[in-house]
């Protein structure tokens, strides 16, 4: 099993998602700073992983504070949440952990020190809970996959894996448990411009465990559907609004109109924690606007002349009409159905 996220020796080892495939590093992870930076340029990245970070920086920022005052305390680790928050707008799983780790310093009685223990704890359970989570996922999304009786082709997008969770992932998830329950034959991962995550990471994690995988550049899925080459769509999701439309990687929404236009099922996988049922439609959602070097350069090569403008949002929104299904740990639902979780 991949982990990308890692308590060991008193400290948080990451693996470095921005050296994947070329290289397998982690990175020691001793204070909250640097947590903060390790979640800002990718380093741990996907929704549910960095919640999980988060979750681990905040009590590295508790072991941080020298006090035993516990108002003190608490005004100084709230400062730390507020750091942490900062890192990126999107996934909504970083601010969930972060006000869960706040709520249970805040509620633990007793001394600083004990309170300290009891987040490191709470990190640990909720690093515990994401993996349970997604393999919950994977499993309840096997009673959605299309019941074709040949194996299926799955096209991906971006890295919904056990790198972008705490392990199994969401997307990957269901391919994996789909994969062990022989009803796989291949995945098709979209590079995923800008940040290439489907053809480093995807590609990577499906090669590690045995799984076929053909990567194909963004804008060859419409060819592949209409050749009929792709089964189903799975992708994940970084924040899922109340009547069901989800913020993804970039290039989701015309996955989904592409998906919509050949008949083909499109499935986003997710934990209940992504839901974010103060925000009513995803025209809500805030959207990441990344560095333009992600676009203009790739490795170090530089793409485009002097001279030119760039956008660079990393995430958009896929309105809930154009989703077949979004598979939770509970089971797949309509999207327009969420509220029976709230
Ligand atoms: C398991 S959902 C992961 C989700 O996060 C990714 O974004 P990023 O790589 O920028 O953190 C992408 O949207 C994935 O679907």
């Amino acid at each position: 099993m991949i982990y990308p996220i890692l308590w060991q020796d008193d400290s948080v080892f990451l693996i470095d998602q921005t050296r994947i495939p070329a290289e397998y590093r982690l990175v020691k992870i001793d204070r909250i700073e640097d947590m903060a930076h390790g979640i800002k340029t990718m380093i741990v990245r996907g929704a549910p992983a960095i919640g999980v970070a988060a979750a681990y920086g905040m009590y590295l920022g508790a072991r941080e504070i020298e006090t035993d005052n516990k108002s003190i305390f608490l005004e100084k680790l709230a400062f730390f949440g507020q750091q942490l928050r900062q890192t990126r707008p999107t996934a909504v799983n970083l601010f969930w952990a972060i006000d869960r780790m706040l709520k249970t310093a805040q509620e633990t009685e007793g001394t600083v020190e004990q309170i300290k223990t009891v987040l490191l704890e709470t990190a640990k359970t909720i690093n515990q809970e994401d993996i349970q989570t997604c393999q919950a996922i994977g499993d309840k999304g096997l009673e959605v996959l299309p019941p074709s009786p040949q194996k299926l082709r799955i096209l991906t997008h971006c890295n919904a894996g056990a790198l972008a969770t705490a392990g199994y992932g969401t997307a990957l998830g269901v391919i994996r448990s789909a994969w062990k329950a022989e009803r796989l034959v291949r995945v098709y991962a979209d590079e995923t411009r800008p940040r290439l995550q489907g053809a480093k990471l995807t590609a990577w994690e499906c090669v590690q465990e045995g799984i076929p995988v053909t990567v194909i550049t963004d804008n060859m899925a419409a060819h592949c559907m209409k050749k009929g080459m792709i089964d189903a769509v799975i992708v994940g999701a970084d924040r899922i609004a109340a009547n069901g439309d989800t913020a993804n990687k970039i290039g989701t929404y015309s996955l989904a109109l592409v998906a919509k236009a050949h008949q083909i099922p499109f499935f986003v996988a997710a934990p209940l924690s992504t839901i974010d049922f103060q925000l009513a439609t995803g025209a809500e959602i805030t959207i990441e606007e990344r560095d333009f070097a992600e676009v203009y350069q790739v490795g170090d090569t530089v793409l485009t002349p002097p001279g030119v403008d760039f956008y660079n949002p990393a995430f958009d929104v896929t309105p809930a009409e154009l989703i077949t299904k979004i598979i939770t740990e509970y089971g797949a639902v309509n999207p327009g159905d969420l509220k029976q979780f709230q």
